[in-house]
């Protein structure tokens, strides 16, 4: 099998907080698989494991066993690959979309996206330029000079997106994108995500326990307990949630 077909390749992974009796085994065991242009979900109650999951593939919290893979890199092999640049790793790799609220509260949404340009070492005058056609493409052309106090939620959340698109990352990793919103922009939000999934070729994966917006997926894993109990169609989740 060609060693690049996934973006993200997860093996066995477990993580455990703490040690002895007061221990949490939050994820274990954990093996999935995410292609480019793949928009995935994790479904999963409170406390199953699903942000710890995002975190260790994302490369800010570390596996305590089992492998992760990003865009054909070894990042994890029981413990983090003492060969690998990990900072650099997340800042070329890897896009992260938090809550709105992440946006730098003294930052216009312009320079909250350029900043992440700048920091991949892009002049000002393109990281302008970069940052103004990603905004006016996510329909903020006038919301450019705006602080994020000024934002309603789906255009804050908007701007969150653009920053994390900005350095076209391979992995794009999103906790919780729709929670905070009304239906209507948590789907324009799934439009975009799906959108971006498919012309920059980046694999997604999405942590939510937002039922909305299960139609949007392609896959879904569902985590229950810190274990990948299955993978569903959005058909049966959105089936065993309206039906009982
Ligand atoms: N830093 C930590 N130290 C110790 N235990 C932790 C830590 N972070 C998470 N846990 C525990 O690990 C388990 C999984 O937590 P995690 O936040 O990954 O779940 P989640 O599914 O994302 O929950 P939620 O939907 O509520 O955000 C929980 O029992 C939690 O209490």
């Amino acid at each position: 099998m060609d060693k690049n077909m996934y973006a993200i390749e997860v093996e066995r992974l477990t993580k455990i907080y703490g040690k002895g009796e007061t221990a949490v085994t939050a994820i274990a065991n954990a093996t999935l698989q995410v292609k480019p242009g793949e928009l995935v979900a994790i479904l999963g109650p409170s406390g199953s494991g699903k942000t710890t999951l995002l975190t260790c593939i994302g490369l800010i919290n570390e596996p305590t066993n089992g492998k992760v893979v990003i865009d054909g890199t070894t990042v994890a092999d029981e413990g983090w690959n003492s060969g690998i640049d990990l900072k650099r790793m997340r800042r070329e790799k890897l896009g992260f979309i938090f809550q709105a609220h992440n946006l730098i509260p003294f930052l216009t949404a312009q320079e909250n996206v350029m900043i992440a340009l700048e920091i991949n070492h892009l002049t000002k005058s393109e990281a302008k330029g970069r940052a103004t056609e990603l905004l006016v493409s996510l329909n903020l052309g006038h919301r450019l000079n705006n602080y994020p106090s000024a934002l309603s939620g789906g255009e804050a959340q908007r701007v969150a997106i653009a920053r994390a698109l900005a350095n076209k990352p391979k992995v794009i990793l999103a906790d919780e994108p729709t929670a905070a919103l009304d239906t209507e922009n948590g789907k324009n939000v799934m439009t975009l995500l799906k959108k971006l999934a498919v012309e920059n070729h980046s694999a997604i994966l999405v942590v939510t326990h937002d039922h909305r917006m299960v139609e949007g997926f392609d896959r879904i894993f569902q985590v229950n307990d810190g274990r990948i109990t299955g993978e569903k169609s959005n058909l049966e989740v959105w089936a065993s949630h309206e039906l009982g």
